[in-house]
């Protein structure tokens, strides 16, 4: 196995995720000032999918970029190995900027980043053997060197079994794995991932997930996906950046992204993620602005110490309030825990005051939601 492995291995022990504190981290993957119009054909305007993107992986980590429909995803992963030509901007990929070359120099470039796809893209007239086979064929390599390469590729994907099999005789997430065979077959550095699991049912995408995690832990590779679900970042990503109208507007590790994202749209993508929203018939209720009568309802969220500590019980005791649990959850994002809660505030507006100010100095994310009134 050891010497399989060796043969697999294409990424040097110094291309593996660094060491938590490392300082200097060489980039994988640098997109600079990045921007993409489309001119649709018979149309005046351009479509702007891409303003002025700056992005950086360091070798060995897995990057998410997740965002809604329509917010440029794919445009920017297509980038990266110049499936697009950026209208502006640099692609700088393994210390080699690829927007400088074309022809014969930018095919070569493209050898070392793998792409995988929602839809898989295999050729159905092939077996999986020659599927994987294929991009070394095209690179030119001899029979026994293509057999050396995709045997082992066939069984860290554990198809060695399926080899002389078509496409269509296999299941969704097997023909993923074929693909992801096929993307690592000429021995990328990079490996894009273009909603991989998307068309796949939860139990599969975990598989898919775990493999891609073993190759990136296992071969050092750096991998960028493109996702809108939050599920894949949270399981597999170490940086996330979210994308809205051609643009990043947040970046973040996740850890940081899932305890306290720093825009509405990343807290809209973590509360519909979470299913953590008042009552409806609560929501009905929510006025924006205090009144005399009306207590705070807010959203909290807390991770680290603040999950073990009996920090309601304090803030009743200590402020003078009542507080009413609305609803209440414990998440484990990857290494931490976050705590949330959606709860109201019940006291006199002084004491509702110090409430909120007593848990913001005890590191919680505290969002006021709305005042509700209490007319008893
Ligand atoms: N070839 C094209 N010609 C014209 N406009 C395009 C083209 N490709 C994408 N666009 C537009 O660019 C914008 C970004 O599209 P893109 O496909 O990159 O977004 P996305 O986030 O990947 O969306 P989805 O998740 O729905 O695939 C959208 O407004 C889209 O309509």
């Amino acid at each position: 196995m050891a010497t399989r492995q060796g043969g697999l291995f294409f990424g040097r022990p110094t291309d593996r995720p660094p060491p938590a504190g490392a300082t200097s981290v060489a980039q994988m993957i640098r997109l600079q000032n990045v921007s993409k119009t489309y001119y649709p054909r018979g149309k005046s305007a351009g479509v702007e999918a891409l303003k002025a993107v700056d992005l950086h992986v360091p070798k060995g980590q897995i990057h998410g970029v997740i965002g809604l429909s329509g917010a440029g995803k794919s445009t920017l992963i297509r980038c990266v190995n110049l499936l697009e030509r950026p209208t502006t901007g640099t692609v700088t990929v393994d210390g080699q900027e690829l927007t400088g070359l074309s022809g014969d120099a930018l095919n070569q470039a493209r050898h070392r980043i793998g792409m995988i796809f929602q839809h898989f893209n295999l050729l159905t007239s092939r077996t999986v053997y020659a599927n994987v086979a294929l991009p070394l064929e095209l690179m030119g390599l001899k029979t026994d060197e293509i057999r050396e390469r995709v045997t082992p590729l066939l069984e860290l994907d554990r198809l060695a079994d399926k080899a002389r099999h078509y496409p269509a005789q296999l299941s969704g997430g097997q023909k993923q794995r074929v693909a992801i065979a096929r993307a690592l077959a000429s021995r990328p550095r990079v490996l894009l991932c273009d909603e991989a699991t998307s068309a796949l049912d939860p139990h599969t995408t975990g598989a898919i997930l775990e493999l891609l995690q073993d190759i990136n832990q296992k071969l050092g590779l750096t991998i960028l996906l493109i996702t809108h679900e939050m599920e894949v970042v949270k399981t597999i990503c170490h940086r996330v950046s979210l994308i809205s109208g051609g643009e990043l507007v947040e970046e973040a590790e996740v850890g940081d992204f899932f305890t306290a994202p720093r825009t509405r749209l990343g807290r809209d993508f973590l509360n519909d993620f979470l299913e953590l929203e008042p009552p409806r018939a609560l929501i009905e209720r929510l006025e924006e602005a205090p009144g005399e009568h009306s207590h705070p309802v807010v959203r909290l969220a807390f991770s680290g110490d603040a999950v073990s500590t009996p920090l309601v019980s304090r803030l009743a005791r200590e402020c003078g309030i009542d507080v009413s649990i609305l609803q209440a959850k414990v998440e484990s994002i990857q290494d931490r825990t976050l705590g949330l809660m959606i709860a109201e505030l019940m006291g006199d507006a002084e004491d509702t005051r110090r409430a909120l100010a007593y848990l913001e100095t005890h590191d919680l994310q505290v969002e006021v939601l709305g005042h509700v009134r209490r007319d008893a």
